[in-house]
Protein backbone atom coordinates (compact mmCIF):
# COMPACT_ATOMS: atom_id res chain seq x y z
CA UNK A 1 0.00 0.00 0.00
CA UNK A 2 1.24 3.24 -0.80
CA UNK A 3 2.22 5.78 1.80
CA UNK A 4 0.27 9.10 2.04
CA UNK A 5 1.58 10.67 4.56
CA UNK A 6 4.92 9.82 6.58
CA UNK A 7 5.71 11.92 9.99
CA UNK A 8 9.41 11.39 11.12
CA UNK A 9 10.69 12.25 14.81
CA UNK A 10 8.49 15.54 14.89
CA UNK A 11 9.05 17.65 17.46
CA UNK A 12 7.12 20.71 18.86
CA UNK A 13 7.68 22.30 22.27
CA UNK A 14 5.12 24.96 23.59
CA UNK A 15 6.13 26.19 27.31
CA UNK A 16 4.08 23.58 28.99
CA UNK A 17 3.66 20.85 26.27
CA UNK A 18 5.81 19.11 23.80
CA UNK A 19 5.21 16.54 21.11
CA UNK A 20 7.89 14.28 20.93
CA UNK A 21 9.47 12.63 18.34
CA UNK A 22 6.83 11.49 16.87
CA UNK A 23 6.79 9.13 14.18
CA UNK A 24 4.10 7.58 12.00
CA UNK A 25 3.37 6.65 8.47
CA UNK A 26 -0.59 7.01 7.40
CA UNK A 27 -1.23 4.33 3.66
CA UNK A 28 -3.59 4.31 1.04
CA UNK A 29 -7.14 3.25 1.00
CA UNK A 30 -6.65 3.33 5.32
CA UNK A 31 -8.60 5.41 7.97
CA UNK A 32 -6.40 5.98 10.77
CA UNK A 33 -7.83 6.63 14.34
CA UNK A 34 -6.05 9.48 16.42
CA UNK A 35 -7.05 8.63 19.47
CA UNK A 36 -5.50 10.52 22.93
CA UNK A 37 -7.25 12.03 25.88
CA UNK A 38 -8.01 15.88 26.30
CA UNK A 39 -4.72 17.98 26.00
CA UNK A 40 -2.52 15.09 24.77
CA UNK A 41 -1.29 16.88 21.44
CA UNK A 42 -4.00 15.82 18.77
CA UNK A 43 -4.67 18.77 17.67
CA UNK A 44 -1.26 20.31 17.58
CA UNK A 45 0.29 16.86 15.57
CA UNK A 46 -2.21 18.11 13.30
CA UNK A 47 -2.41 21.61 12.73
CA UNK A 48 2.10 20.86 12.17
CA UNK A 49 1.19 18.52 9.87
CA UNK A 50 -0.92 21.21 8.16
CA UNK A 51 1.75 23.74 8.62
CA UNK A 52 -0.73 26.03 10.52
CA UNK A 53 1.92 25.78 13.37
CA UNK A 54 5.47 25.73 12.83
CA UNK A 55 7.56 22.22 14.01
CA UNK A 56 10.71 22.80 15.98
CA UNK A 57 12.18 19.81 14.09
CA UNK A 58 11.27 16.72 12.14
CA UNK A 59 10.23 15.62 8.76
CA UNK A 60 6.93 15.71 7.29
CA UNK A 61 6.57 14.41 3.79
CA UNK A 62 3.02 14.01 2.08
CA UNK A 63 2.32 12.27 -1.15
CA UNK A 64 5.90 11.68 -1.30
CA UNK A 65 6.65 15.52 -0.71
CA UNK A 66 8.10 18.37 1.79
CA UNK A 67 4.95 20.89 2.59
CA UNK A 68 6.78 23.50 2.45
CA UNK A 69 8.48 23.48 -0.99
CA UNK A 70 4.94 21.92 -2.47
CA UNK A 71 1.84 24.01 -0.57
CA UNK A 72 0.24 24.81 -3.26
CA UNK A 73 -0.33 21.37 -4.80
CA UNK A 74 -0.25 19.38 -1.68
CA UNK A 75 -2.58 21.57 0.01
CA UNK A 76 -5.36 20.81 -3.15
CA UNK A 77 -4.89 17.28 -2.30
CA UNK A 78 -5.80 17.79 1.57
CA UNK A 79 -9.09 18.54 2.54
CA UNK A 80 -9.56 19.38 6.49
CA UNK A 81 -12.36 19.63 9.11
CA UNK A 82 -11.97 21.12 12.18
CA UNK A 83 -14.00 20.89 15.07
CA UNK A 84 -13.63 24.85 15.46
CA UNK A 85 -15.46 26.91 12.81
CA UNK A 86 -13.41 28.86 10.41
CA UNK A 87 -16.62 29.41 8.04
CA UNK A 88 -17.81 33.53 8.44
CA UNK A 89 -21.20 33.27 10.37
CA UNK A 90 -22.52 36.11 8.35
CA UNK A 91 -22.08 34.44 5.07
CA UNK A 92 -24.75 31.63 3.21
CA UNK A 93 -23.62 28.66 2.76
CA UNK A 94 -23.22 29.02 -0.95
CA UNK A 95 -21.28 32.25 -0.51
CA UNK A 96 -19.15 30.91 1.86
CA UNK A 97 -18.57 28.43 -1.03
CA UNK A 98 -17.36 30.84 -3.32
CA UNK A 99 -14.68 32.16 -1.19
CA UNK A 100 -13.43 29.25 -0.36
CA UNK A 101 -13.56 27.15 -4.11
CA UNK A 102 -11.23 29.31 -5.91
CA UNK A 103 -8.26 28.26 -3.79
CA UNK A 104 -8.67 24.75 -5.57
CA UNK A 105 -7.66 23.76 -8.69
CA UNK A 106 -9.50 20.57 -8.92
CA UNK A 107 -13.01 22.21 -7.34
CA UNK A 108 -16.20 20.79 -8.55
CA UNK A 109 -19.49 22.50 -8.44
CA UNK A 110 -21.18 19.41 -9.16
CA UNK A 111 -20.04 17.26 -6.41
CA UNK A 112 -20.25 19.97 -3.96
CA UNK A 113 -24.18 19.93 -4.92
CA UNK A 114 -24.38 16.36 -4.77
CA UNK A 115 -23.12 16.72 -1.20
CA UNK A 116 -25.16 19.14 0.36
CA UNK A 117 -28.14 17.36 -1.25
CA UNK A 118 -27.00 14.19 0.34
CA UNK A 119 -26.72 16.20 3.81
CA UNK A 120 -29.97 18.09 3.28
CA UNK A 121 -28.31 21.29 3.57
CA UNK A 122 -29.46 24.78 1.92
CA UNK A 123 -27.32 27.03 -0.14
CA UNK A 124 -29.31 29.83 1.07
CA UNK A 125 -29.10 28.99 4.85
CA UNK A 126 -27.09 31.27 6.76
CA UNK A 127 -23.88 29.64 8.57
CA UNK A 128 -24.87 31.09 11.54
CA UNK A 129 -27.71 29.02 11.63
CA UNK A 130 -26.47 25.70 11.00
CA UNK A 131 -26.35 23.22 13.99
CA UNK A 132 -23.30 21.73 15.16
CA UNK A 133 -23.85 18.47 13.15
CA UNK A 134 -24.70 20.94 10.13
CA UNK A 135 -21.62 22.80 9.80
CA UNK A 136 -19.40 19.21 10.38
CA UNK A 137 -21.72 18.18 7.28
CA UNK A 138 -20.81 21.56 5.32
CA UNK A 139 -17.42 20.92 6.46
CA UNK A 140 -17.25 17.62 5.12
CA UNK A 141 -19.09 19.07 2.04
CA UNK A 142 -16.61 21.34 1.07
CA UNK A 143 -13.29 19.26 2.37
CA UNK A 144 -14.69 16.51 -0.70
CA UNK A 145 -15.56 19.00 -3.46
CA UNK A 146 -11.66 19.32 -4.61
CA UNK A 147 -11.20 15.82 -5.45
CA UNK A 148 -9.05 15.53 -2.22
CA UNK A 149 -6.88 12.11 -1.80
CA UNK A 150 -5.65 12.83 2.11
CA UNK A 151 -8.55 13.99 4.69
CA UNK A 152 -7.84 15.40 7.93
CA UNK A 153 -10.79 15.84 10.50
CA UNK A 154 -10.30 17.41 13.92
CA UNK A 155 -12.53 15.91 16.03
CA UNK A 156 -15.11 15.90 13.50
CA UNK A 157 -17.55 13.67 15.95
CA UNK A 158 -17.53 15.04 18.92
CA UNK A 159 -20.82 16.93 20.38
CA UNK A 160 -22.47 14.66 17.28
CA UNK A 161 -25.65 12.52 17.50
CA UNK A 162 -25.36 8.90 16.91
CA UNK A 163 -27.71 9.44 13.38
CA UNK A 164 -25.00 12.19 12.12
CA UNK A 165 -21.85 10.27 13.20
CA UNK A 166 -22.90 7.15 11.37
CA UNK A 167 -23.48 9.40 8.12
CA UNK A 168 -20.40 10.84 8.32
CA UNK A 169 -18.72 7.16 8.64
CA UNK A 170 -20.55 5.99 6.01
CA UNK A 171 -18.99 8.54 3.88
CA UNK A 172 -15.49 8.05 5.57
CA UNK A 173 -15.67 4.48 4.25
CA UNK A 174 -17.05 5.49 1.04
CA UNK A 175 -14.36 8.14 0.16
CA UNK A 176 -11.55 6.06 1.35
CA UNK A 177 -12.44 2.79 -0.40
CA UNK A 178 -11.01 4.51 -3.65
CA UNK A 179 -7.47 4.07 -5.10
CA UNK A 180 -5.17 6.90 -3.37
CA UNK A 181 -7.07 7.99 -0.82
CA UNK A 182 -6.19 8.28 3.00
CA UNK A 183 -8.60 9.71 6.41
CA UNK A 184 -7.03 10.68 9.45
CA UNK A 185 -9.30 11.34 11.99
CA UNK A 186 -8.77 12.67 15.56
CA UNK A 187 -11.36 11.74 18.32
CA UNK A 188 -11.27 10.90 21.87
CA UNK A 189 -14.07 8.57 21.40
CA UNK A 190 -13.64 4.85 21.45
CA UNK A 191 -16.44 3.66 19.85
CA UNK A 192 -15.68 5.90 17.17
CA UNK A 193 -12.47 3.66 16.34
CA UNK A 194 -14.47 0.63 16.96
CA UNK A 195 -16.80 1.53 14.29
CA UNK A 196 -14.73 3.45 11.62
CA UNK A 197 -10.92 3.01 11.92
CA UNK A 198 -8.73 0.54 10.07
CA UNK A 199 -5.11 1.90 11.46
CA UNK A 200 -4.79 3.37 15.34
CA UNK A 201 -2.41 5.78 16.66
CA UNK A 202 -2.68 6.66 19.96
CA UNK A 203 -1.06 9.57 21.89
CA UNK A 204 -0.12 10.25 25.28
CA UNK A 205 1.47 13.14 26.82
CA UNK A 206 2.99 14.29 23.41
CA UNK A 207 4.34 10.85 22.89
CA UNK A 208 3.14 7.87 20.52
CA UNK A 209 2.68 5.17 22.40
CA UNK A 210 0.29 2.81 19.95
CA UNK A 211 0.83 2.58 16.25
CA UNK A 212 -1.22 -0.28 15.01
CA UNK A 213 -3.92 -2.13 13.39
CA UNK A 214 -7.36 -2.64 14.72
CA UNK A 215 -7.92 -5.83 13.82
CA UNK A 216 -4.11 -7.02 14.92
CA UNK A 217 -4.93 -5.51 18.57
CA UNK A 218 -7.73 -7.51 18.87
CA UNK A 219 -6.46 -10.17 17.76
CA UNK A 220 -3.48 -9.96 19.84
CA UNK A 221 -5.66 -9.75 22.79
CA UNK A 222 -8.12 -12.48 21.83
CA UNK A 223 -8.38 -14.98 24.48
CA UNK A 224 -8.25 -18.51 24.05
CA UNK A 225 -10.67 -19.68 26.69
CA UNK A 226 -14.26 -19.10 24.61
CA UNK A 227 -15.99 -19.22 27.92
CA UNK A 228 -14.24 -15.79 29.26
CA UNK A 229 -14.85 -12.64 26.95
CA UNK A 230 -11.98 -11.32 25.62
CA UNK A 231 -10.64 -7.33 25.91
CA UNK A 232 -12.83 -5.15 24.33
CA UNK A 233 -11.22 -1.92 21.93
CA UNK A 234 -12.09 0.43 24.64
CA UNK A 235 -10.27 -1.93 27.48
CA UNK A 236 -7.15 -2.10 25.65
CA UNK A 237 -6.93 1.66 24.85
CA UNK A 238 -7.40 2.26 28.16
CA UNK A 239 -4.70 -0.40 29.65
CA UNK A 240 -2.13 1.27 27.34
CA UNK A 241 -3.41 4.31 28.71
CA UNK A 242 -2.63 3.31 32.41
CA UNK A 243 0.52 1.88 31.47
CA UNK A 244 1.75 5.35 30.00
CA UNK A 245 0.96 7.16 33.20
N1 LIG B 1 -0.43 27.90 20.82
C1 LIG B 1 -0.16 27.25 21.95
N2 LIG B 1 0.67 27.79 22.88
C2 LIG B 1 0.96 27.14 24.02
N3 LIG B 1 0.47 25.92 24.35
C3 LIG B 1 -0.37 25.34 23.48
C4 LIG B 1 -0.74 25.98 22.24
N4 LIG B 1 -1.58 25.15 21.56
C5 LIG B 1 -1.75 24.07 22.34
N5 LIG B 1 -1.02 24.18 23.46
C6 LIG B 1 -0.95 23.18 24.56
O1 LIG B 1 -0.58 21.95 24.00
C7 LIG B 1 -1.24 20.90 24.70
C8 LIG B 1 -1.92 19.96 23.71
O2 LIG B 1 -3.00 20.64 23.12
P1 LIG B 1 -3.80 20.02 21.89
O3 LIG B 1 -4.85 21.01 21.52
O4 LIG B 1 -2.85 19.61 20.84
O5 LIG B 1 -4.44 18.72 22.55
P2 LIG B 1 -5.62 17.78 22.01
O6 LIG B 1 -5.16 16.38 22.19
O7 LIG B 1 -6.05 18.19 20.65
O8 LIG B 1 -6.75 18.10 23.08
P3 LIG B 1 -8.37 18.10 22.98
O9 LIG B 1 -8.81 16.66 22.85
O10 LIG B 1 -8.78 18.70 24.28
O11 LIG B 1 -8.75 18.96 21.81
C9 LIG B 1 -2.19 21.53 25.69
O12 LIG B 1 -1.60 21.51 26.96
C10 LIG B 1 -2.31 22.96 25.19
O13 LIG B 1 -2.50 23.87 26.26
Amino acid sequence: MEIILEVKDLCKRYPTFSLNNLSFKLLENTITGFIGVNGSGKTTTIKTILGLTPKDTGDIKIFGKELAENEKEIKNRIGFVFDEGYFYDHLTIKEMKSVIAPAYSNWSEMDFKGYLDRFHLDPKQKISTLSKGMRVKYALCIALSHQADLLILDEPSSGLDPLVRSEIHKLLLEFVSQKGKSVFFSTHIISDIENTADAILFINKGCIILDCNKNELLAIHKLGDPRVSSPTLEEIVLAYLKEGN
